[in-house]
């Protein structure tokens, strides 16, 4: 049975992640990439859907953290009769793909359950287990089926029982009994046992040598900061640089609703709205690598660039229902793949030609190929600019003409110009000028009630929507500008949810889905940073403070939060969550000094 999504934490080695909830079970695990088909999938459904769990057996509680600041997780589990810590991490720098836990008895002697049900699949095969002994004093136990060869290596391994594997033993003070789940191809030899105290080692010097070229001295919540950050890096793709949204399928937006996706690939928006974040932290080797990404997942004719790729690249990712999965809560469907795939969203350009833009402020070296694609695809976007979309909530509704998609097209237009006015890149930069300046005439013309003094959700309607507040942070307008100051009047009064920000009034049916979401935590970090720029920085601070503190005890957050539950919802952790919080808190920053 799945535990309360904040009682989860993420481990990863930068090509995918698992979830351990605070019970030492891994409860979702997709191997050997963030999209690959998950082999342990009790998450979405129960224990006999795959897991794996090391746990004291009878009464414990646990408390947990990450080792300074790295993303090894250590759970302390204290029961009646002692205390063991239980170490787990995925390995990085290296070609495997493997799963570590090492426990390590502090007090007393602690009996623990050691359960390994590997489901592959997503939960739907039971795949065929045999025992080896493929060295001197080297036992193992494989786990195959199609494709996929899981190794589990240990100081003991479980016994067979009802299509489970388990085990029961003593942690006394002083052990240290050390586990490791590898995934190969099925057709691949038994991989070669590994030397895990000097992986583990390395795994956490490279990300405190990471960390060290972050500049966050004298930022607001430096500790979430650090945090986010390291999650955002955990996201991308070591080897392509793609950036995923979340690494979890189907956490539902409402508890047993439909309202259920895939997050586990590269949305252009997303991973844009990440570089800018980890570029505002100094981290700029992530900006290039994103970008050649960017332009091999691009190639073609800039016409049929899609908002959504897979971590390689990949363009199809068809929208599937999981049947056999009962779901997170019985929150059906569980999808994998995502319809949106196939979506114009206009916004998209924009929020690339801002983080291109921002790497080259931030010294990251130019590359022709890079620019003349940007040409391209600002061409592009000059020939069809005032179509529709479904705009940045990926709506299933109608297509319209949203205000934030528009001002994302003001944004594109505006970095190409300012590419050529402050790099001296070549491009048509008069009729740039005449097209930025024409939509943002429209915008403030056609997405702005003057009766109200907002800004609209699109052009046909006077629903507010919380991507409004993005319009002062791309530089659309001041942050003071009345204008702006009115939409942050109307989006306080029409879609706060008990401090929060909501996205829109499901209830106009815009989306075209049924059911409800709560609070989106992206958009509530955004409200700080518009209140930051609209000079009401006691407001930022106080609801930076209420966001940092719905972080769950090892600093993750999910999409949303329902408050009424005080629980979260939604994929998680969720990048866009995330970046927000660090652009919260360095616009702030930025304010105070
Ligand atoms: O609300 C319906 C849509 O929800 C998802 O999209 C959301 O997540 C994306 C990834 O983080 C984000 O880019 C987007 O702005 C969000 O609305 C889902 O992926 C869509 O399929 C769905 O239509």
């Amino acid at each position: 049975m799945a535990l309360p999504i904040e009682d989860y934490a993420l481990i990863g080695d930068r090509h995918t992640a698992a979830l351990v909830g605070r019970n030492g079970s891994i409860d979702w695990l997709c191997l050997p990439r963030f999209d690959s088909p998950a082999c342990f999938a009790g998450l979405l459904g129960d224990d006999d859907h795959g897991h794996w769990q090391l746990v004291p057996v009878g009464e414990w509680t646990s408390t947990r953290r990450y080792v300074d600041d790295s993303t090894s997780l250590e759970t302390t589990f204290t029961t009646a009769d002692g205390v063991v810590t239980l170490l787990d991490l995925m390995p990085t720098g290296d070609d495997r793909a493997d799963v570590v836990r090492r426990l390590t008895g502090v007090e007393g002697t602690v009996r623990f359950r050691h359960e390994w049900v590997v489901r592959m699949d997503y939960g739907h095969i039971k795949p065929w287990v045999t025992r080896h002994h493929p060295g001197k004093g080297d036992h193992a136990i494989t786990a195959v089926a199609g494709p996929d060869m899981l190794v589990l290596r240990g100081p003991r391994l479980p016994t067979p029982t009802d299509h489970k594997h388990a085990d029961e033993f003593d942690v006394a003070a002083g052990d240290t009994l050390t586990f490791s789940t590898t995934w190969v191809r099925s057709s691949d030899p038994i991989p070669d046992k590994e030397k895990m105290k000097k992986r583990i080692k390395a795994t956490i010097r490279d990300e405190r040598g990471w960390l060290d070229q972050c500049k966050l001295e004298g930022l607001p919540h430096r500790d979430a900061v650090v945090r986010s950050l390291l999650t955002l890096r955990l996201l991308t793709h070591e080897k392509t640089g793609g950036i995923v949204a979340a690494p979890t399928t189907s956490l539902p937006e409402a508890f047993g609703g439909s309202r259920n996706w895939d997050y586990r690939y590269c949305w252009l928006r997303d991973a844009a709205l990440t570089l800018e974040a980890l570029i505002s932290a100094g981290a700029t080797e992530e900006a290039e690598k994103w970008r050649t990404w960017l332009l091999r997942a691009a190639a073609g004719d800039p016409a049929d660039l899609q908002i959504m790729y897979a971590v390689d690249g990949a363009r199809r990712l068809p929208e599937i229902e999981l049947d056999h999965l009962p779901g997170y809560a019985d929150s059906r469907p569980v999808r994998i793949g995502n319809g949106a795939v196939t979506q114009r969203q206009t916004d998209v350009l924009g929020e690339v030609m801002i983080a291109l833009s921002e790497s080259r402020d931030a010294g990251v070296p130019s590359d022709a190929n890079a620019w003349s694609l940007q040409r391209q695809l600002v061409d592009a976007l000059a020939d069809s600019w005032q179509e529709p979309d479904h705009g940045i909530w990926e709506i299933r509704g109608p297509v319209q003409h949203f205000t934030h998609s528009r001002a994302m097209v003001w944004a594109a237009f505006d970095r190409a110009v300012r590419a050529v006015e402050d790099h001296g890149l070549e491009g048509p930069v008069d009729r740039w000028r005449e097209l930025r300046d024409a939509v943002h005439a429209e915008v403030c013309e056609r997405g702005f009630d003057t009766e109200r003094n907002t800004f609209t959700q699109h052009y046909d309607t006077r629903e507010v929507d919380a991507s409004l507040l993005v319009l002062p942070l791309i530089g659309f307008l001041p942050g003071d500008d009345p204008r702006v100051l009115g939409t942050i009047a109307a989006v306080e009064a029409d879609l706060m949810c008990d401090g929060l920000v909501l996205r829109y009034r499901t209830e106009s049916g815009v989306d075209g889905l049924e059911g409800d979401e709560h609070p989106f935590l992206a958009c509530s970090f955004w409200l700080v940073s518009a209140y930051a720029e609209a000079g009401r920085p006691d407001d930022a601070r106080a609801l930076l403070d209420r966001l940092v503190g719905l972080c769950n005890d090892v600093g993750l957050l999910a999409e949303e939060y329902d408050v009424d539950g005080d629980r979260m919802a939604g994929n998680f952790p969720q990048a866009f969550s995330h970046l927000a919080l660090v652009q919260a808190a360095f616009r702030l920053h930025q304010h105070q000094q």
